[in-house]
């Protein structure tokens, strides 16, 4: 595992930041962390940097703590809203990230120009950042986040100031990293880009986890969708039975299996309903996060 907690739970005095996250990432692993605004994706974040100290549990990278200096040189950091020094150049900016890193100069070198080119900025590196874009910083943010050739990669909100055809390019370049055996820990708010690139995620809200899993098996199986028209009497045996879901002329039903589909349809059609399709039934990322979020405490946002 490149980071690995247990419990982890930061208190700001008797404010709670995150309660009891225990969560794993694997090497390649694209992991993604979403939760309405204040859940405490940032506290969690900050802790696994070694910037915030947990007040009960453990979080490991790498098997070490977050604070050895060896395990900090394989961890990049794209924050969120970061600020660039405006009066410095991109190439300036990356060779004081490099001797930070105390990268050698020929590495360094090489470096620079390979971040710059993946991030399309090469040609602009002699340029004040003064005179970038939006864009041109996030991507010159990123840039910074992977000079050290990180093994893990921690990205807060890497599209946000991204157009279209940037958010596309961003995605590639996360999807790159993954085949490089790079892990990636974002955090974003645009749930149909995390659809397209996570493998993992977890959901939390207040301060707590409230669904996690890998990305497919948490959107598929999440039920069946009938369409028909099905008599009162089932129709109240399926609702006390299972979950479920109002759907166009029909119903969802959560948390059904494939084996128990025959069974049902049987009961149905002999109980005298009219059945015109049923289908599994695929949850959107949005509606896994809704749920997650609005469960049983309410909406946070
Ligand atoms: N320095 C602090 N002192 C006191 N409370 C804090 C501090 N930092 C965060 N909190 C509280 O901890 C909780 C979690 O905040 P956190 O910033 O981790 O959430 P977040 O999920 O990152 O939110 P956002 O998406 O808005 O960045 C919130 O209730 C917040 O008010």
């Amino acid at each position: 595992m490149v980071l690995e907690s247990v419990d982890l739970t930061k208190y700001y005095g008797r404010e709670i930041g995150c309660r009891n996250i225990s969560l794993g990432v694997s090497p390649g692993e694209i992991f993604a962390f979403l939760g309405p605004n204040g859940a405490g994706k940032s506290t969690f974040v900050k802790t696994a940097l070694g910037l915030l100290k947990p007040t009960l549990g453990t979080i490991r990278l790498f098997g070490k703590s977050p604070e050895d200096l060896h395990v900090r040189r394989k961890v990049g950091y794209l924050p969120e809203n970061i600020r660039l020094p405006e009066w410095m150049t991109a190439e300036e900016l990356l060779r004081f990230h490099g001797k930070l890193l105390y990268l050698p100069d020929k590495k360094l070198k090489r470096r620079i120009e390979e971040v710059l080119t993946q991030n399309k900025l090469w040609e602009r590196k002699d340029s004040r950042i003064k005179t970038y874009s939006q864009g041109m910083r996030q991507r010159l943010a990123l840039a910074v986040a992977l000079l050290g050739e990180p093994e893990l990669l921690f990205l807060d909100e890497p599209t946000s100031a991204l157009d279209p055809v940037g958010r596309i390019e961003v995605r590639e370049i996360i999807t790159d990293l993954k085949k490089q055996g790079v892990a990636v820990f974002l955090n974003s708010h645009l749930l149909s880009e995390v659809e397209m690139v996570a493998d993992s995620v977890a959901i939390i809200n207040r301060g707590e986890i409230k669904a996690r899993g890998k990305l497919a098996e948490l959107l598929s199986g999440r039920g069946i969708l009938i369409r028909g028209e099905i008599p009162e009497a089932l129709l109240k045996k399926l609702k006390s039975q299972y979950q479920t879901g109002e759907a166009p002329n029909g119903l969802k039903l959560l948390g059904v299996s494939e084996e128990e589909v025959p069974a049902m349809m049987r009961e149905l059609v002999l109980g005298g309903a009219n059945i015109y399709e049923v289908r599994p039934f695929k949850a959107a990322l949005e509606e896994l996060f809704i749920q997650a979020v609005e469960g049983k405490n309410g909406a946070d946002n």
